[in-house]
């Protein structure tokens, strides 16, 4: 990645786009895309990149950036009437703070409503992603604030962090901790099941949303590993394309699906109602080994 211009100390342009660059004293990295509100890389200190960013994403006000963590606000796919995935990964998102401490470094960036969200979907919002980075981990942490006057209509969400994560080769992974979880299998209808592995293997197409996992996550990979925990996210969602899905999308490289695995924080199958002046947050937090 090339960077340019710096325009203030924490914005910096990548493709003409601003990006806010953290760096933790310890070296741990990280770059968040105010496009879509959306962590694009991070490194762990002393480590390699984690994040899968599809070298043909396109990067574009008003469209979704393939790869990172995507930000999925106020629906999830095509479960309503809004654009599928909602609205929050194709709007600019503000940077509101950018910090570096003494063991990591910070950036809150914020959404709100206006005009064009207020015509899809009638509600004052404010959302904002917390992103932390330092030694070894990421934590992303989200908050959803119902902004509407005392007697507003209350409004019901669904949302995710729909994390991409950098394999070496997908079929070598092994995601574990999903055992026994109810899942819903979008590549068959919907159709219902209970996880039986207790180590995933993903040798083909896969697109699931498992329901009520609690347990924390481990992708295993031969050389290295990383730990996948979620607060107030009660769903996962599971998703790799497998090679005929992913030479279909144009703005991922044909073999690109076996250099990554999506790991999604989800809330779901019960989405969350808020009143005016109620607020909710959420939590995913990557922990590299
Ligand atoms: O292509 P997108 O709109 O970014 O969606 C990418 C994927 O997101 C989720 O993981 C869904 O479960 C998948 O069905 C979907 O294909």
């Amino acid at each position: 990645m090339s960077l340019t211009s710096p325009s203030t100390p924490e914005l910096v342009y990548l493709q003409g786009q601003p990006v806010v660059q953290l760096r933790a004293p310890d070296g741990a990295r990280a770059t968040v895309l105010l496009q879509g509100g959306q962590v694009i890389s991070w490194s762990p200190a002393g480590g390699s990149e984690r994040l899968y960013l599809s070298e043909r994403a396109v990067f574009e006000d008003g469209k979704a950036v393939r790869g990172g963590v995507p930000v999925i606000f106020p629906q999830f796919e095509q479960r309503g009437p809004l654009p599928r995935h909602g609205f929050a990964r194709t709007k600019r998102w503000k940077l509101l703070r950018a910090d570096t401490g003494r063991d990591d470094a910070i950036a809150v960036l914020g959404l709100t409503d206006d005009e064009a969200t207020r015509s899809l979907w009638p509600h004052a919002f404010a959302v904002e992603l917390t992103v932390a980075v330092g030694g070894n981990r990421l934590d992303l942490e989200l908050e959803v604030e119902h902004r509407g006057a005392q007697g507003a209509a209350p409004f019901s969400f669904m949302a995710a962090l729909h994390t991409y994560l950098r394999v070496r080769e997908v079929e070598e992974a092994r995601l574990k901790g999903l055992q026994g979880v109810r899942y819903q299998d979008s590549t068959r209808q919907g159709a219902e099941a209970v996880e039986s592995s207790g180590a995933l293997a993903i040798t083909d197409e896969i697109d699931r949303i498992y329901f009520g996992a609690t347990r924390a996550l481990l992708l295993d990979e031969p050389h290295r590993a990383l730990g996948i925990e979620a607060q107030q996210f009660p769903d996962v969602v599971v998703w790799n394309p497998w090679d005929r899905k992913c030479a279909a999308l144009p703005d991922m490289p044909p073999l690109g699906f076996r250099q990554m695995l999506c790991v999604e924080a989800a809330l779901i199958g019960e989405p969350v109602v808020l009143q005016p002046g109620e607020q909710w947050w959420g939590r995913q937090s990557l922990v590299a080994g």
